[in-house]
């Protein structure tokens, strides 16, 4: 099987970097375009970009052109990966898709679109279907094969990894309340968060983000509509979501403090909730694909862990780390995630999806 042809917009930023890196050397795809602002394109990347990894940048990119995000410029690729600063995001990712264009996105702009699946690849890769039947159908009748696929919030996406095998076990939660330390990859790099800001320092408050984790949770645990056209949120009503923010000196790796209740009285026990986790195998390793983690979840059993520095590359960074598992005096358990943000909360999910998409042959 030949490889994919791949794009990249936002290539200059903290998860288009992201992007470069891991489609390096990929087996299933090849990296032909980059894009990014106008300020930057015209030039060779390592010219327009201010490269921030501890990898260097692959050689082969350094010296491609870096284009303006026109889908005109694009149509030799058979996905694009955005990583564009949500300002401009909304705008390009449409244009793009309203040209025939398959785009992942890690930006907010269309993740609400019912019509959109908000994807977790190591969770809910079943809502990809909507996806699926938009290709089959322009194959049919010749309509835009276009489409959008939106990555979660990155913190967002730690915080369900776990839940959904458990909600799979023992039902729908009733209560799920979320404190977070979220590492500076997460707020980019322009400007991102400055020096004086952050080091011998918490800042309680991302703006945005409790929000988005409080919706996000309702979407990516929701279900596929009747006619296979849309995602349907779990109602507010039958699950009350609380995060509160808070960004710390932690370069990258989301660590999230979890307390939740099932809806149902008959409750498991704290082995039980670790067996499940244990068990779960997402939909990628069983597909083989390429980035699928051997590991989805791992439960650690140490009582300092999990911890960023030490734990956010388990699996190359596409699981997801659970520790301190115990009951919880108010509601029903509590729980420690740590998810690496720029891989299986952007990047790395990004890739994922696209594996997927490719093992079925939709891309
Ligand atoms: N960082 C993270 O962990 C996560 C980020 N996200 C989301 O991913 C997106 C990118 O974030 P991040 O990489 O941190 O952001 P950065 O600020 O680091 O990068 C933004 C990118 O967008 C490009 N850009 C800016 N303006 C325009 C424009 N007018 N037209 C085209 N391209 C433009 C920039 O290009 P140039 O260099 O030319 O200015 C740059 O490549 C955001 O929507 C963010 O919310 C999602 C999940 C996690
Ligand atoms: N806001 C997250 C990064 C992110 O995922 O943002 P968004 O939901 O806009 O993609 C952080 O600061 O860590």
């Amino acid at each position: 099987m030949s490889r994919t042809k791949a794009g990249v917009l936002g290539a200059t930023g903290s998860v288009g970097q992201r992007f470069i890196l891991l489609l390096a050397n990929h087996p299933d795809f090849e990296l032909v375009k980059l894009g990014a602002s106008s300020r930057s394109a015209g030039k060779k990347y390592k010219d327009a970009c201010n490269w921030k990894q501890t990898d260097v940048i692959p050689e082969y990119v350094e010296n491609l052109p870096v284009y303006e995000c026109k889908s005109e410029f694009f149509q030799d690729c058979d996905i694009v990966f955005s990583g564009l600063d949500a300002d401009y995001a909304g705008v390009i990712e449409q244009e793009f898709a309203d040209n025939g264009l398959g785009v992942i996105s890690n930006a907010k702009n269309h993740r609400q679109t019912p019509t959109v699946p908000l994807v977790v690849p190591i969770i809910n890769p079943e809502h990809l279907a909507l996806v699926e039947n938009k290709i089959n159908k322009a194959k049919k009748d010749g309509s835009n094969k276009g489409f959008i696929v939106c990555i979660s919030n990155c913190s967002t996406a730690g915080l369900v990894a776990p839940l959904k095998p458990l909600v799979d076990k023992f039902g729908p939660l009733k209560y799920l309340i979320t404190t977070t330390m979220q590492a500076v990859s997460g707020a980019g790099f322009s400007p991102g968060v400055g020096s004086m800001d952050i080091l011998d320092n918490v800042i309680p408050y991302i703006g945005g983000e409790e929000e988005k984790m409080e919706w996000e949770t309702k979407k990516i645990l929701g279900s596929i509509s009747a006619d296979g056209s849309s995602i349907e949120n779990i109602p507010d009503s039958e699950l009350k979501v609380s995060a509160s923010c808070n960004r710390v000196a932690v370069i990258d790796g989301h660590t999230e403090c979890v307390s939740f209740s099932f809806q149902s009285e008959d409750k498991p026990s704290v082995d039980d909730i670790k067996q499940c986790l244990r068990e779960y195998q997402c939909e990628a390793t069983q597909l083989r694909v390429t980035s699928a983690p051997k590991q989805t979840i791992h439960v650690l059993e140490q009582n300092d862990r999990p911890q960023p520095r030490l734990d956010r590359n388990r699996d190359a960074g596409y699981a997801v780390s659970v520790g301190r598992v115990r009951k919880d005096t108010v509601l029903d358990f509590k729980m420690v995630v740590l998810s690496h943000n720029t891989i299986i909360g952007a990047a790395g999910s990004g890739i994922l999806i696209a594996e997927i998409l490719r093992a079925k042959n939709l891309i």
